[in-house]
């Protein structure tokens, strides 16, 4: 096998693996969330929903499946091959363990003395293993593992024959494979959103209301981020998105985040792309190499891991500048699509306006969670309005604070590994802070489209619907200076013009049709009034027949030529000396 077969396989292996455990995660949680509701658990249940993106709506257990059958058939299986109950549940708050040594007292987690959130505890020596992955029931292949730590004891004690030192190093090297697997503390079953769900606290009776318990119809809307990912016209792609999102999104909020902090965090889940954006590199018309920059710099370095290291590292820190309607919202949301990352979708305005005094901690919150998230893509839109020039006049004391923060995250990404990418755009780069400027180290000049790019877009929006007769290839000559989107409203305007000569005939044509109706009518009503039956025409209008959409015609383009102008053509100069100057490629 070759070197880069071999990476690829590994590549696939490792996607392989990480679709399994999020699978496994994302049972887990609707199985949680059929538990909450069939026993009345309304509020902890909105809260896990909204938590986890995740909805009875959009999944449910599967029939004749539940939590507490899971639980039973693991307890029944346990006790079948190892005679006894298994411990499922420890009492955190003064539980008296007897380990293989003697008796020890178990202190109380999280009463804020050691600084450990409630219901979190740090593992210790006499503690099961949690179950290795494969589902609860595999968890009962081989002995339990505190069996291992029995033995380990005996060893010590010297008490043990050559076989059983044999297993009992085997037990040992069992339960350190079996302690990668410890979930993290943040992601503990025992408090989802500050809310227990183990079975204690009462229901809340007006978390009932409007909600049908068993078989779900639960009425309120699920959480805005949710949206439009509950179709049911989602293609392939789209589910592989979706699985790819809820990969990443499904894990909880960080445990470091706390309070305030979480709200914030919550907020910016929120602008996680939870909607497969659909742009391929292939919708957009030219820009070959800002799209081969792209892939090089933010595709690649997560497919084959190994190979961007060193020297080779990523870039952390890209910049997208160019005219206005020029591809650099598309060339992100083609990020989106085709790399498996997670992407937020930062609009200048999200850090600006809502969180006016707020926005130094949101920065602060976004790169941890892009962190937490990773391979992930925090998209930048509009970087010129968060991160203009510092110091200018009237510069607000929460605005310096917050471009500090985002600089200092940008030093902190450049320094880690993790695997998080910062993609910005902007229309003006050079109103750009120098020392962001110089952290956006991979500038990408997005151009406006020469002649073969407009051509191509032309031909994908009119091609079909155009007559023979117009040539095409000659509106992409005379577009010249034109950005993708002027040429957008070109093709727009052309498709127009036959939309409006039916409008007219189909105006005229219910205007006769209604007329002579109206004659009709009166004949009857004027001969007599039992004869006012309604005519052939009445009450539809089956008899017009519909005209057809004409294709365009040259004049409709030569006439959307004349009211459709380049937009974006003054500043073009101002952008060539900026890419002279500070650009690195043109595309
Ligand atoms: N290269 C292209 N290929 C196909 N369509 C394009 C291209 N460039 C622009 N367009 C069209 O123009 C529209 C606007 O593009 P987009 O929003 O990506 O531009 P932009 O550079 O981000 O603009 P702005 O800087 O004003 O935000 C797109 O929805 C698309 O219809």
């Amino acid at each position: 096998m070759s070197d880069l077969q071999a990476l690829k396989y590994v590549a696939r292996a490792r996607e392989a693996e990480e679709k399994r455990l999020s699978e496994r995660r994302r049972h887990v949680l609707v199985l949680i969330l059929r538990h909450l509701v069939d026993f009345g658990y309304i509020e902890s249940y909105e809260k896990l929903s909204s938590e986890s993106n995740l909805s009875l709506q959009k999944a449910d257990a599967a029939d004749n499946m539940d939590l507490l059958r899971i639980v039973q058939e693991f307890e029944d299986g346990y006790e079948l091959k190892y005679n006894r109950r298994p411990k499922l549940v420890k009492r955190l708050v003064d539980e008296v363990v007897s380990g293989g040594g003697g008796v020890r007292q178990v202190p109380a987690a999280g009463n804020g003395a050691n600084g450990k959130p409630v219901g979190v505890r740090m593992p210790s020596p006499g503690d099961r293993a949690p179950q290795p992955p494969g589902g609860v029931l595999s968890g009962m292949e081989g002995p339990p593992v505190s069996g291992a730590v029995a033995a380990k004891q005996r060893r010590e004690r010297g008490a043990l024959s050559a076989e059983e030192q044999k297993k009992a190093e085997q037990l040992e090297r069992r339960q350190v494979i079996l302690n990668q697997y410890k979930a993290p503390p943040e992601v503990g079953v025992q408090r989802v959103g500050g809310v227990n769900v183990d079975g204690r606290g009462p229901p809340s009776p007006e978390g009932l209301a409007g909600m049908q318990v068993k078989g779900v119809v639960y009425s309120r809307n699920p959480p805005a981020s949710s949206k439009g990912a509950e179709g049911d016209d989602e293609t392939d792609s789209d589910e592989d998105f979706q699985e790819r999102f809820e990969r990443r999104v499904l894990k909880p909020l960080p445990a470091s985040l706390q309070g305030e902090m979480r709200e914030l965090g919550a907020a910016i889940t929120r602008d996680i792309f939870t909607e497969n954006p659909n742009v391929r590199w292939e919708d957009i018309s030219g820009l070959e190499q800002a799209k081969r920059l792209l892939k090089e710099a933010v595709v690649q370095p997560i497919k084959y891991p190994e190979l961007f290291t060193g020297l080779l590292a990523p870039w952390k820190g890209l910049l997208l500048y160019g005219p206005p309607g020029t591809g650099k919202t598309m060339l992100a949301k083609a990020v989106a699509t085709e790399c498996k990352t997670t992407f937020f979708n930062i609009h200048a305005s999200t850090i600006i306006s809502k969180w006016r005094g707020d926005s130094e901690k949101l920065v602060r919150v976004l790169f941890e969670l892009a962190r937490h998230h990773a391979p992930s893509t925090i998209f930048l839109d509009e970087v010129d309005a968060l991160m203009g020039a510092r110091g200018g006049e009237g510069e607000h004391e929460a605005s310096r604070r917050m471009k500090t923060e985002l600089l200092v995250q940008m030093d902190g990404l450049a320094r880690s590994n993790a695997l998080v990418f910062v993609l910005s755009a902007t229309n003006l780069p050079w109103e750009l802070d120098m020392a962001m400027l110089r952290r956006l180290e991979k500038r990408i000049y997005v151009s406006l489209p020469d002649t073969g790019a407009r051509l191509r877009i032309l031909e994908t929006l009119l091609g079909g619907r155009c007559s023979p007769e117009v040539p095409l290839s000659r509106v992409a000559e005379l577009t010249e200076g034109y950005s993708g989107s002027d040429v957008f409203l070109v093709a727009k305007e052309a498709a127009m013009r036959p939309l409006r000569r039916l409008m007219t005939k189909l105006e005229a044509a219910s205007c006769s049709s209604s007329s002579s109706k109206q004659e009709e009518v009166g004949v009857h009503s004027y001969g007599s009034r039992t004869a006012a039956a309604p005519g052939p025409h009445a009450g539809h209008k089956a008899s017009v027949p519909h005209p057809e959409l004409g294709p365009i015609e040259e004049a409709d383009v030569q006439a959307a030529l004349t009211v459709s102008k380049a937009s974006a053509k003054q500043y073009e100069q101002k952008y060539k000396l900026f890419h002279e100057e500070y650009g690195q490629v043109g595309s």
